[in-house]
């Protein structure tokens, strides 16, 4: 991304193309010099190490109850996908603009949790998030600003979360987040110390992403691929866990407003692209999903975007 400052106008448009090559091909690809201060990254993954590896005991105290909330915020380790439990612990935050800033739960220690956490690295993260959203626009021929205003709709639906997979000494097969795609518009993920894990289904087998020292990881969600009518795509992936090494990641899902509607773009709709999508308002379909990932049935059928296809 350094280009898009220092480079010609030529040199800009060839990283937009990227952008927007790998959205269309990929739906994941990875940004160094992307403006998130690494010195912040840091001090999120300091805080990780530290929550996480507190007893249970501590870590429960902000937990909510079950069922008390439509959608979880806090600390959660009793996911569970189809009948199996999911290797991983989660600590998950609104953004202070989200409609859910309300539910948030912070836990007493780390002592700054609150502070480095809930303000600075949420609100320096949605910043980057905002810019790259800028980015992609322009790759699909729109001016820089149209996805972002179209993604700052009130109350926005931001999510962070702090991701920490266990080594896995006993099961070799373990798998922390299993396979989704994310159903909001971006994601921009951070993960520490280039652990690997990460993998996206492509040619109908696992492929891993190796982080880059230094980089973010963005990936296509749902929302961006109803709103560029199929162009760009929401990609299934998944996280493996290590049998030998802890795994921390720290997600930004970037969502759109609330209570917005979702729908193609006009921009991408013609004689040969026709509406894909139903036009469906975004909570209904992450409450639909919420449910649907805490349905531990192991019949329960996958909730994905393609219920929303025309
Ligand atoms: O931990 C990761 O690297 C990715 C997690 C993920 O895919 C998600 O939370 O949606
Ligand atoms: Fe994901």
């Amino acid at each position: 991304m350094a280009l898009l400052e220092s480079g010609s106008i030529e040199d800009r448009q060839k990283v937009i193309k990227q952008i927007g090559d790998a959205c269309e091909e990929w739906g994941f690809f990875q940004v160094l010099n992307h403006g998130m201060p690494l010195d912040l990254l840091n001090k999120g993954f300091a805080n990780s190490h530290e929550f996480f590896n507190l007893p249970l005991e501590e870590k429960l105290k902000c937990k909510h109850p079950k069922g008390s909330l439509p959608i979880p915020a806090g600390f959660m380790n009793d996911m569970i996908s189809k009948g199996v439990p999911d290797a991983k612990e989660m600590m998950f935050i609104y953004s202070e603009t989200s409609f859910g800033a309300r539910f948030n739960l912070w836990p007493e220690k780390p002592a700054n949790f609150r502070l480095d956490v809930g303000s600075e690295i949420v609100n320096a993260a949605t910043k980057t998030g905002l810019h790259m959203l800028g980015l992609v626009s322009e790759s699909l021929g729109l001016p820089n600003e149209h996805l972002p205003a179209l993604a700052n709709a009130k109350p926005r639906s931001d999510m962070f979360y702090f991701l920490y997979y266990p080594a896995t000494p006993d099961n070799p097969n373990a798998v922390g987040s299993t396979k989704h795609t994310d159903g909001n518009i971006l994601t921009i993920l951070a993960i520490d110390n280039q652990m690997p894990g990460l993998q996206i289904w492509r040619g109908e087998k696992w492929l891993p992403v190796t982080p880059v020292k230094g980089a973010i990881i963005i990936n296509v969600g749902d929302v961006l691929q109803v709103w560029s009518n199929d162009k760009y795509k929401s990609v299934t992936h998944r996280v493996v866990n290590s049998p030998t090494k802890p795994r921390f990641s720290i997600p930004l899902l970037l969502g759109p407003g609330h209570d917005f509607v979702i729908e193609p773009l006009v921009e991408f709709i013609n004689e040969d692209h026709p509406p894909a999508f139903k036009p469906f308002i975004y909570k209904d379909y992450l409450l639909a999903r919420f449910k649907n990932k805490n349905n531990t049935s192991k019949d329960a059928p996958e909730i994905s975007i393609d219920y929303c296809r025309v």
